[in-house]
């Protein structure tokens, strides 16, 4: 039987420390869910797609994901992706990325697949860099997956440093054709995911050479396999560069070229161009062909939010069917949920999970507003959207490790099994640390915004500077913390903008002192990525105030209101000694955010499953799905654990026989000689 209590799923047969929990929350998880996806109607039709998707045994698993080898991964991820490609166009709207991003995450989870990179980084490119002629050619092919394409532009030599890309593509102006060449090992692609054994295209970035003249990076369009037969073509060499920490269901491959041919019109040139005769026509911007990589990484936040909130889901329901210890009542051990220090664990990271996904969305949108207007040609809004992403992804994926990890802790010894699945999302989610830009270099980026902006406002022309960064100009006025979430906010901007001069100065006195530039930003690179931190953290903190002032709803305001306290108390806790050094904070007023910390970790214990149930993550979504096979045991719905923990310790394969080949091999043979 399902008794339906302010909309939060009551169900008969759950475990009953769970059903307590879901009784005590003070609002409706289907209302939080529509604040979380920006919708009523996101959040419904996730459900739906969820619901949708359980009915289709092919859509499921087949086997638990540990404990199968890499080729069983990728065979079982390919299946499962060419399967939903079948049901796609019945469960969701194909013009909808949410939707389609939503069944994904559903149907393949965390290991990723052959089409993964297909429809984030090599439609996307295609969309942004190529002609209408060009999007008429490979769009369409391109979206109905008669072809499989991947982006190809890091370098086992070079990442981070994409102007050194050592991939030529060489215009021939008796062919008109480009030249790809791979010059040396270290120019070997490295790393595109899908590319060792799926894709038959690639987007491929290489520096363009016209007249012996280099022109930095540009994307390609190169067919690397032969449509039919899935050979490489002549003059490729392309595979598989081996394990990794995580995506194992994915082929991250190696691509090399000799002197391989493509015809003029395969440069992407919906911004840039190279004419028959040679003529080079520059893009708006300088650095038009690196659009594509803001707009993934403007989507970062929102995606990691949800990996910290999937493993969260996990820990905390865990943490409230887990009993051990005593409180005060010496004949029932607690929930470890109730101890403070797992509170402390777990509920700033939830809410840090809230915010990401609440900036997330603020830069999508900013995104999309930098597209409309580049399709224009206004490319204005490029640098500080730059800037701004390459913060936030550099933060939001730090944090996210951070939170993932404390909630496998908080999660005891099971956290450390594959059966809590934590491991896989951790190894999912902190590749985000190094992939669309490694984190440090990504806050040098911001770093070298931040300094250009605090040098404006030394001129005395706080008037240039752009609203994010306007309060680099404003003064100094001590705030009462007691008076609430914009008091909090000016001791931030205190704090960031007092970093970011304090780096700024001491690059200027490096250079006064002789030191070359490079060298003085060198040594000052701490500093300045302190700086960019502390700048995103501020823009998050004020992302999480800007969309709670926007929620009607009472019930759901109050607990977003508590959610968001704990934001702002633990956030500046944390850099509080930047405000104590110089005296803008006092003792008395690091107490009281102490204090507000606490006082929050107990608002939020009554509401804490339903906060995390109101991201609705499916038991399937999560892994945890019992219907074909056992797997992510600790973060079901239904909160059985133990009995589930036997089980998927029985299905081990090294179950599957009492003696091991290890043990007749060689552990008999030496117990037999030792009794000799
Ligand atoms: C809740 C809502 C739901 C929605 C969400 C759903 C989520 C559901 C999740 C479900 C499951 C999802 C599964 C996800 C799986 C994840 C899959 C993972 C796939 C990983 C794919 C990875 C791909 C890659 O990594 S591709 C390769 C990326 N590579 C890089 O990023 C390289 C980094 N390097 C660079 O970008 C450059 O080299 C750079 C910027 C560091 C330096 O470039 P430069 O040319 O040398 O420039 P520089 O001299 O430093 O600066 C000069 C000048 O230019 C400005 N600049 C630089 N870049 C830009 C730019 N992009 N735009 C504008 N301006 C730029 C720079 O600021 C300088 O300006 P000035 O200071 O004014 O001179
Ligand atoms: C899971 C995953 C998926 C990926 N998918 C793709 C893909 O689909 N397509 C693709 O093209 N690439 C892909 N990549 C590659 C990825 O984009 C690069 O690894 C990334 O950009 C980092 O570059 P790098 O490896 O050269 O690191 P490096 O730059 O060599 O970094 C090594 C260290 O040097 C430091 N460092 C480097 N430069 C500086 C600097 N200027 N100042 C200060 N410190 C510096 C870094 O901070 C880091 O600590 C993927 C990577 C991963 C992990």
């Amino acid at each position: 039987m399902t008794m339906v209590f302010l909309n939060k799923e009551i169900r008969d047969g759950d475990n009953p420390d769970l059903t307590e929990e879901r009784k005590t929350a003070t609002f409706d998880t289907n209302k939080m869910a529509e604040v979380i996806y920006g919708s009523e109607k996101l959040a419904r039709r996730r459900r739906e797609i969820s619901q949708a998707v359980s009915l289709i045994p092919e859509l499921a698993d087949s086997k638990p994901l540990p404990f199968l080898s890499r080729n069983e991964k990728i065979l079982e991820s390919t299946r499962k992706v060419t399967a939903l490609n079948e049901h796609l166009p019945r469960l969701i709207n194909m013009n909808d990325e949410d939707e389609a991003w939503h069944i994904h995450s559903e149907v393949i989870g965390f290991e990723g697949n052959p089409l993964a990179l297909h429809h984030s980084l090599f439609i996307p490119p295609l969309v942004i860099q190529g002609s209408d002629e060009q999007h008429e050619k490979w769009l369409g092919r391109a979206k109905r997956r008669e072809i499989i394409g991947c982006y190809a532009q890091t370098e086992l030599g070079h990442g981070s440093n994409i102007r050194k890309l050592e991939t030529t593509a060489t215009y021939s102006l008796s062919t008109q054709e480009f030249i790809l060449h791979t010059p040396t090992i270290n120019a070997l692609k490295w790393w595109p995911g899908a590319l060792g054994k799926s894709s038959n295209h690639a987007v491929v970035v290489a520096s363009l050479i016209i007249k012996e003249q280099n022109y930095g990076p540009h994307l390609f369009m190169v067919q690397i396999r032969d449509e039919q037969s899935h050979e490489p073509l002549p003059g490729i060499a392309v595979g598989d560069i081996g394990p990794k920490m995580a995506f194992n269901g994915a082929d991250n491959g190696f691509l090399g070229f000799n002197n391989f041919r493509i015809p003029r019109g395969n440069l992407l040139n919906r911004h840039c161009n190279v004419e028959v005769d040679g003529t080079y026509v520059r893009p708006p911007h300088d650095k038009m062909n690196y659009a594509g990589m803001i707009r993934v990484r403007s989507r970062m936040a929102a995606e990691q939010g949800t990996f910290m909130a999937q493993a969260l889901t996990i820990a905390v329901r865990y943490s409230a069917v887990r009993r051990q210890g005593f409180l005060e009542n010496k004949s029932q051990e607690v929930k470890v949920l109730d101890y403070q220090t797992q509170q402390h664990r777990l509920f700033p990271a939830i809410a840090r999970s809230y915010a990401f996904i609440f900036c997330g969305f603020e830069t999508i949108q900013k995104y999309e507003t930098l597209q409309n207007e580049m399709n224009s040609g206004n490319v204005s809004l490029m640098a500080d959207l730059h800037a701004l992403t390459s913060g936030i992804k550099s933060v939001v994926t730090y944090q996210t490790g951070e939170g993932i990890e404390q909630a496998r802790m908080a999660c005891g010894g099971h956290g450390y099994s594959m059966a809590s699945y934590i491991s896989e999302i951790y190894g999912c989610a902190i590749g985000g640390c190094t992939y669309e830009g490694e984190n440090m270099v990504m806050l040098l980026q911001l770093a070298r915004y931040l300094v250009k902006s605090v040098e404006l406002a030394m001129r005395g022309k706080p008037g240039d500077l752009g609203p994010m960064v306007a309060y680099l100009a404003y003064p100094d006025i001590k705030v009462d913390l007691v008076t609430g979430p914009e008091a909090y906010v000016k001791m931030f901007q205190h704090i960031s903008k007092r970093q970011s001069i304090k780096a700024t100065e001491k690059f200027h006195r490096k250079m006064e002192s002789g030191v070359s530039r490079d060298e003085a930003w060198n040594q000052c690179a701490v500093e300045l990525t302190r700086a960019s931190r502390l700048h995103t953290r501020l823009y998050i903190i004020e992302t999480f105030i800007r969309r709670v002032d926007s929620i009607e709803d009472l019930s759901i305001k109050m607990v977003l209101t508590d959610l968001m306290n704990l934001h702002l108390n633990y956030e500046l806790l944390d850099v509080a000694s930047y405000a104590l050094e110089d005296g803008f904070m006092s003792s008395t007023q690091m107490g009281f955010i102490k204090n507000q910390l606490y006082s929050s970790l107990e608002k939020i214990r009554p509401n804490a499953v339903s906060l995390v149930d109101s991201f609705q993550f499916s038991d399937l979504q999560l892994r945890s799905n019992l219907l074909n096979f056992l797997f992510q045991v600790l973060g079901r719905r239904d909160g059985h654990v133990y009995q589930n923990l036997f089980e998927w310790a029985k299905s081990s394969p090294l179950n599957q026989t009492e003696v091991l080949p290890s043990v007749t091999q060689y552990l008999k043979p030496m117990m037999e000689k030792a009794k000799l």
